[in-house]
């Protein structure tokens, strides 16, 4: 990995008192101590990783953080999904607790989403809130997960049920970690970048259409523009609506769906969340079209872009499959959206054209994917 720092963008997320940078840049790393040594009182971190961050990048994370002095106390996790649970939740507040870790001190997420998303959530409830950094090592966490505050925990009932909203203090997305990430979970992380561009912004998409081959092969500059933008793109909606209330819920497009796949395949390996959302925006794109929302042309293209970047978009090959409509309904209906029984679904009139359905008819669904279901 390059020491050097390369052209640094930094995107602020404004949310008043709790506002942070996002610090993006290939050898972005290299900033940490700098901007994690006035936050502590103590020359110390706590650091959440998994066993593969660290043992190919931890040496990497102790060595910016020596010369300014400041230790680490590290727990290392099981790579994967199912890591992502209340029993590691249990695992993680009992490690701060028994290293002596006050409110004063700050817990770095050094990984990927699971790792992001379950120690915001300890960071949240240890001593009623510690400190929180993260530093996200997939492409997924940089443009996604590490962003915005939600932290979660999964259950048998569904993805992310239990969670709170809790900002990190500073993001720092160092791009050259990426050269590691396995081709497939790259392209896991790909999916959440196309989404910006489905959701607001055509010229992005039209732009990754072009350029995700080089975005996939980490050519500096389309990785960084692609990190950036899908920054970008998510702090201006956390920016506007933090918790959710209206219009971060387009953040979730093809969530619901991907979602109910997830839970159905009891978060094994054989289906990843980026690919499983993959899946969902084809679906939600489809869904449109069935329902003469979305024009059949558009939502054909956006299973063409997304396919040919590697990601499935066919139900009834999705691993862990069969799947049962009425059982992916059901977990659909679990959806942290839903209210007062209603299931709002993120759908869109074209391709940078998302918006809120806000009562999808469930039997309906049921019946689109059994549809979905039978395709050989
Ligand atoms: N909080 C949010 O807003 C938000 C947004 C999107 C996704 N998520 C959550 O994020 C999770 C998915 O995140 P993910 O895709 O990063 O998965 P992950 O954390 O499981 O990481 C994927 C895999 O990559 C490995 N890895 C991580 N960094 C690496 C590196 N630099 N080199 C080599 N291997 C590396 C990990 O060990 C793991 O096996 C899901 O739980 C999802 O629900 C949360
Ligand atoms: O930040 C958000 O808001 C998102 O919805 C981003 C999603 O990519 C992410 O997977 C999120 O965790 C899903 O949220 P959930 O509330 O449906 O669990
Ligand atoms: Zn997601």
């Amino acid at each position: 990995m390059s020491e050097t720092l390369r052209a640094a963008e930094i995107v602020r997320v404004s949310l008043g008192a709790r506002s942070y940078d996002i610090v993006v840049g290939h050898g972005a790393l290299s900033m940490l101590g700098a901007r994690l040594a006035p936050m502590l009182k103590q020359p110390r971190v706590f650091v959440l990783t998994d066993e593969t961050v660290s043992n190919l990048h931890m040496g990497a994370l102790e060595a910016v953080l020596k010369p300014v002095g400041i230790r680490t106390h590290v727990l290392s996790l099981v790579p994967g999904e199912r890591s992502k649970s209340f029993s590691n939740l249990e695992h993680i507040l009992d490690w701060l607790l028994s290293t002596g870790a006050d409110r004063s001190d700050v817990l770095v997420a050094f990984g990927g989403g699971v790792i992001g998303d379950i120690a915001g959530l300890a960071a949240s409830l240890m001593k009623r809130g510690m400190g929180f950094v993260q530093v996200p090592t997939t492409l997924l966490s940089q443009v996604d997960s590490s962003v915005g505050g939600k932290t979660a925990v999964n259950t048998p009932r569904g993805k992310n049920m239990i969670g709170v909203f809790y900002q990190p203090r500073l993001v720092i997305a160092d791009t050259a970690l990426l050269a590691s990430l396995p081709a497939r979970e790259l392209r896991a992380g790909y999916a959440e970048v196309l989404k910006y561009g489905l959701i607001n912004d055509p010229a992005f998409f039209d732009w990754l259409e072009g350029n995700g081959a080089d975005v996939l092969a980490l050519k500096p500059d389309a990785i960084q523009h692609a990190v950036a933008t899908s920054c970008r793109a998510k702090a201006a909606i956390v920016a506007e609506d933090e918790t959710e209330g209206g219009v971060r819920a387009l953040l979730n497009l093809g969530h619901t769906f991907g979602h109910a796949v997830e839970a159905a395949n009891e978060y094994r390996p054989d289906v990843l969340h980026g690919e499983a959302v993959a899946l969902g925006m084809v679906l939600a794109f489809r869904y449109g079209a069935a329902e003469g929302i979305t024009a059949p042309d558009v939502a054909a293209k956006v299973a063409r872009v997304i396919g040919a970047s590697g990601l499935p978009v066919e139900l009834a090959h999705m691993p862990g499959g069969p799947y049962e409509a009425s059982q992916l309904a059901d977990l659909m209906q679990q959806d942290k959206k839903a209210r007062g029984g209603r299931v709002p679904l993120i759908l869109a009139r074209g391709i940078g054209q998302s918006y809120i359905h806000p009562d999808a008819d469930l039997a309906s669904v049921a019946a689109f994917l059994a549809g979905e279901l039978e395709k050989a």
